[in-house]
């Protein structure tokens, strides 16, 4: 019978949901608001995240993944039922099989709960899998050959790095600085040099629109607003490339850092294969401007960022839905 397998990269900051033969349906921010009084879920994704930093005291907008791991599994659940729900499973001709990526770091108690979740929101079969795993089947590398693939999917919460060969994971680390940490150290540079408190969502403006992590590469600047720590305030400012540059170094640095043990850990084999073909950025935060080049550099191997970064860990849930389906029909013959 027809089926409509999906694949859902649960992340800290988006959950993507793509669908077999209709691609990504679904791209959302991992947020939920909630009444603080009642418990109930008041808005799930693009509604809650508007409403970050703007609530009043009754209402509180929950990233329910925070650093890469379940902070509030509870939320994190109706969260995912909320978006399977959405694209309607239940109106599917058949049950389809759900493939989840998760953040690397969560418990088996968690794995099993985020099965049974799906199970009830109408999946058949449900599997798990490895976040690096998937993105860089989504960034088109041919990981179950018999060579060296390296991956940095830098996300919300966490970098992940990974070498891959055979279509297993032979090295890998996981640090906990990505995207929105990067958010957070802009935010505390503006406290700092200028007295001032900006929200999470101004941050982000900066890292997307002023920000890079390579020296002399960017030159923009942008008036921000905010409320000064002195007088309390509202208050204009403008930042600049260069500072924010500065700002950004010793978290850049640890992304650098991680990509280097992994690569120290390499067999020589796979490693040699690693400068053949580069190393491939993807996620979002591989999109903070001048990283494929600071990478380049402190690595001394070749750097490409993914086409549609931020799309790859969903649509590698769709290619590795197939190679499920690929592998059980020969079961089946
Ligand atoms: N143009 C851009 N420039 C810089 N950063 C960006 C850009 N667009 C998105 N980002 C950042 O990408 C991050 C989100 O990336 P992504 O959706 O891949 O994370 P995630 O998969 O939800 O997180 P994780 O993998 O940690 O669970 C956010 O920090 C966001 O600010």
């Amino acid at each position: 019978m027809f089926s409509r397998d999906i694949g859902i990269d649960l992340g800290t900051a988006n959950v993507l949901i793509h669908v077999k033969g209709k691609g990504i349906v679904l791209n959302e921010p991992s947020v939920v608001a909630m009444d603080r009084n009642t418990g109930r879920v008041l808005e799930v994704g693009e509604e809650a995240r508007r409403m970050v930093g703007r609530t009043p005291g009754n209402i509180e907008a929950i990233r329910p993944l925070k650093d890469g791991v379940i902070a509030d599994f509870d939320v994190t659940e109706a969260m995912l039922r909320h978006f399977i729900d959405k694209i309607n499973v239940k109106g599917f001709f058949s049950k389809p099989k759900m493939l989840i990526c998760c953040p690397t770091n969560i418990t088996k108690v968690e794995q099993k709960a985020i099965k049974e979740a799906a199970e009830k929101s109408g999946g058949k079969k449900v599997y798990l899998e490895e976040e690096p795993k998937v993105a860089a089947v989504g960034a088109g590398m041919e990981i179950y050959q018999p060579s060296g693939n390296m991956v940095v999917d830098i996300g919300g919460g966490t970098t992940d790095v990974a070498v891959l060969s055979m279509g297993n994971i032979v090295t890998a680390e996981s640090v906990k600085m990505a995207g929105d940490k990067f958010d957070v150290e802009i935010l505390q540079y503006i406290k700092k040099e200028y007295k001032m408190l900006i929200g999470e969502r101004t941050a982000e403006d900066i890292k997307v629109n002023v920000a890079t992590v390579w020296k002399d590469s960017r030159h923009e600047q942008m008036d921000i607003r905010g409320r000064d720590m002195v007088s309390g305030l509202p208050r204009t400012i403008t930042v600049y490339s260069e500072e924010v540059e500065k700002a950004l170094r010793e978290p850049a640095a640890m992304i650098v850092q991680a990509a280097k043990q992994v690569l120290e850990k390499t067999p020589p084999e796979l490693s040699a294969d690693i400068i053949d073909r580069g190393v491939i950025l993807t996620g979002g935060g591989a999109m903070v401007h001048g990283i494929d080049q600071l990478l380049a550099e402190e690595l001394k191997v070749p750097v490409l960022l993914a086409e549609d970064p931020m799309d790859c860990v969903a649509k590698g849930t769709g290619i590795m839905l197939e190679n499920i389906d690929k592998i059980e029909r020969k079961k089946i013959v």
